[in-house]
């Protein structure tokens, strides 16, 4: 019916209390269920954001399942309708604190306006937050978060990348998410049909990574059984996976380039050339061209491996992907822990957005991980992140004038970025006349890299 909005109702235990008044609840729809079953079927078909959950504790049949139902779907406002006398069990206490938004005990009476208007309340909420999930950057495409330019110049060389057969060489530090591009560029390559085979070259010693990306004939050496198919081999037609190519040694190099130059390769105890049809991407963290210079890397694999090139940018250099992957992770590791958290705090958001993510995309999970584990409350803090203290305790010695002009440039900074570089906005935040906030914008070097030309006066 329109103007109503919908909500679901699941009624457990109808002999146990009466709730007819919720019929009359105006400017709802409530679509009524009578079991767990059908109620887990119902939240499948439709996106419901609030919901009343009418049952008995007193079963303990029931209990576990409840339970994990409610866990499950914490995407939803539930409200409970409860026996007054089975709020003593503090199980249940527990459970409505982690998992519910609110709950009424019967009888309802006059209550219903409340619980209409706590309902209007629960679904304001839960409807923003789905709208900003919704919007959380997830690249459908490519199954990547990040709406910050650079990364959609990004996604844009994977879409030019995956139409050709060359090698791909992505670089980039570590944890900035190469082997989710590789993966990107095969699935939407001609080759997504085929296989993805990827290979740590630096994970293995000389011997082993030789066998293993090779393959080898039964007999080819001690303990050699049977013959064994090499992962080259075992990406026959889709896309092979080299990471850490940096550290393949000489030896290894020198088979990889014939394999990239001839399109074949002998197994281990066979010297018949075998043609393989795969296409190579390769990704270090490492510096291959100084690995050239100093005679680690083959340059003629150098250049066979890198005819393309991605260059992934580090995660502190990503703006405003750095929250958008703390939030999206958050959304993607909540149904995980108590229903009480709802976001991170302020100190939090501005620790991520500050903090320089030495181990990038990697470290950010991790650290997201920690803090919704760690957190005792509602949201969680730049401390529950570990970043409060990290970044103070990785701060070298300083006097207390260096330490006040570092103090000074981050605030202009952050607060630039707050205010989207509106200078007029940030000085007034700051207390200072847009003069003297475009001085000490000129103190602190703030050009160039903090692209002061592009300030502008708004
Ligand atoms: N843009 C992104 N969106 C979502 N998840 C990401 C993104 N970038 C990286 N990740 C995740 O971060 C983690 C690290 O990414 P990945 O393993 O691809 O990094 P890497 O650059 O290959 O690291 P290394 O150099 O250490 O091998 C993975 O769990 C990956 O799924």
């Amino acid at each position: 019916m329109p103007g109503l909005r919908d909500a679901i109702l699941i009624d457990l235990s109808p002999e146990t209390g009466n709730i007819n008044e919720l019929e009359d609840i105006s400017g709802w729809l409530l679509h009524r269920e009578t079991n767990l079953e059908n109620a887990e079927k119902a939240l499948l078909t439709n996106s419901f954001y609030v919901g009343i959950a009418h049952f008995d504790w007193s079963d303990p049949l029931l209990r576990p399942q409840l339970i994990t139902f409610f866990q499950q779907h914490n995407q939803i406002a539930w409200i409970a309708i409860i026996q007054p006398e089975q709020l003593r069990d503090i199980e249940l206490r527990r459970i409505l604190f982690e998992n519910f938004y609110d709950y009424f005990s019967l009888p309802l009476n006059e209550n219903i306006s409340n619980l209409a208007t706590v309902l209007g309340h629960a679904y304001g909420i839960f409807h923003l937050q789905h709208l900003e999930s919704d919007a959380a950057g997830m690249d459908d495409e490519f199954q990547m978060v990040g709406t910050s330019p650079q990364m959609l110049d990004i996604f844009d060389q994977i879409r030019k990348v995956a139409k050709t057969d060359a090698p791909v060489l992505i670089t980039g530090e570590s944890g900035t998410g190469k082997e989710l591009i590789a993966r990107a560029i095969h699935q939407r390559s001609k080759r997504s049909a085929y296989p993805f085979v990827a290979v740590n070259c630096g994970a293995l010693p000389e011997t082993l990574i030789h066998s293993e990306l090779f393959g080898y004939e039964k007999g080819a050496f001690t303990g050699a059984a049977q013959r064994r198919l090499g992962r080259i081999e075992a990406a026959s037609l889709g896309s092979l996976f080299l990471d850490e190519i940096g550290d393949l040694d000489l030896n290894l190099q020198a088979h990889m380039l014939r394999f990239l130059q001839e399109g074949t390769i002998e197994r281990l105890g066979n010297n018949t050339p075998m043609y393989v049809d795969v296409r190579v991407i390769a990704a270090t963290n490492i510096d291959l061209e100084k690995a050239v210079e100093q005679g680690r890397f083959r340059e003629d694999l150098f250049y066979r491996l890198s005819v393309l090139n991605i260059d992934l940018p580090p995660l502190r250099d990503r703006g405003e992907d750095k929250e958008l992957l703390a939030r999206f992770f958050f959304k993607k590791f909540a149904s995980d822990h108590n229903g009480q958290l709802r976001g991170f705090a302020d100190d939090a958001i501005d620790a991520i957005n500050n903090y320089a993510w030495p181990g990038n995309v990697r470290e950010l999970i991790n650290r997201v991980r920690r803090g919704m584990i760690m957190s005792d409350n509602r949201l969680i803090t730049a401390q529950d992140l570990k970043l409060s203290e990290d970044i103070v305790t990785n701060e070298p010695l300083r006097t207390l004038n260096e330490a006040r002009a570092i103090a000074e440039k981050q605030a202009i900074s952050h607060t630039l970025n707050r205010f989207d570089n509106n200078v007029s906005r940030a000085a007034k935040a700051l207390g200072v006349s847009r003069v003297t906030l475009y001085r000490m914008m000129e103190k602190h070097h703030m050009d160039g890299r903090d692209n002061f030309s592009s300030y502008g006066a708004h």
